[in-house]
């Protein structure tokens, strides 16, 4: 019965998939949803975070509309917001606002917030919120230009990866660091247990 469960991880994320490759699980599917990622007026970071993995979700749930062998499945949906009080940073596509992130960033705390959605397979949408609060060192002018020249902020919310060179500039961490990488491990792996997700199986399948 539990081999058949499937689940669909709605991402296009490396970094979702080598977590939950941690926590040896496998989606059986990948569903990357390209959405508009623009925070509404005024929206809080934790809102924000709530709002996009529950897009995602949806929008994935309606993309295996008519594909009765996804009927079923689960869906996992995640989305990871990096802010400084509540001014939200971009997940840069340019270098300039790489730089201007890290300059904000610098010897300061931020929060990350990451929001996982998962819709069941009698397709009850689970939500849950987590934050982590982060210190960086002070950055210097070298700090920065190096960081940016190694291109690793690419693609990352608050432009920096805290899994590679940016996690020498962390101070302190309060909270999950799975959550900062973009998937709590202990909260998601607790969500699909909780609705049903045989996660146990997965490790005894090794
Ligand atoms: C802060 C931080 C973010 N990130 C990444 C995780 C996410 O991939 C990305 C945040 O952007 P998201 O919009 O959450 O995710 P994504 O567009 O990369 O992927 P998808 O929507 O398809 O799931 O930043 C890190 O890898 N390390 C970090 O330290």
């Amino acid at each position: 019965m539990t081999v058949t469960q499937k689940l669909i991880l709605a991402s296009g994320s490396p970094r979702r998939v080598e977590l939950l490759a941690q926590a040896g699980i496998e989606p059986a599917r990948l569903l990357p949803m390209d959405l508009d990622e623009t925070p509404k007026r005024a929206e809080h970071p934790r809102s924000l975070a709530r709002r996009l993995s529950a897009e995602k979700a949806k929008a994935a749930l309606a993309a295996i509309k008519g594909e009765p062998a996804w009927d079923g499945s689960y869906i996992l949906a995640a989305d990871t917001v990096v802010c400084v009080g509540r001014r939200i940073l971009p997940k840069p596509e340019l270098i300039g606002e790489a730089s201007s992130a890290l300059h904000l960033l610098s010897g300061r705390s931020h929060r990350v917030y990451t929001g996982i959605c998962l819709v069941t397979p009698d397709r009850t949408i689970r939500q849950k919120v987590v934050d982590t609060k982060v210190r960086f060192k002070r950055l210097s002018g070298y700090d920065i230009e190096s960081y940016l020249a190694s291109g690793q902020w690419r693609g990352k919310a608050g432009g920096y990866g805290i899994q590679g060179i940016a996690g020498s500039f962390v101070v302190k961490l309060v909270g999950s660091y799975t959550n900062v990488v973009g998937l709590p491990l202990y909260e998601t792996v607790n969500l699909l247990i909780g609705e049903g997700y045989d996660v146990h199986a997965r490790w005894l399948e090794g």
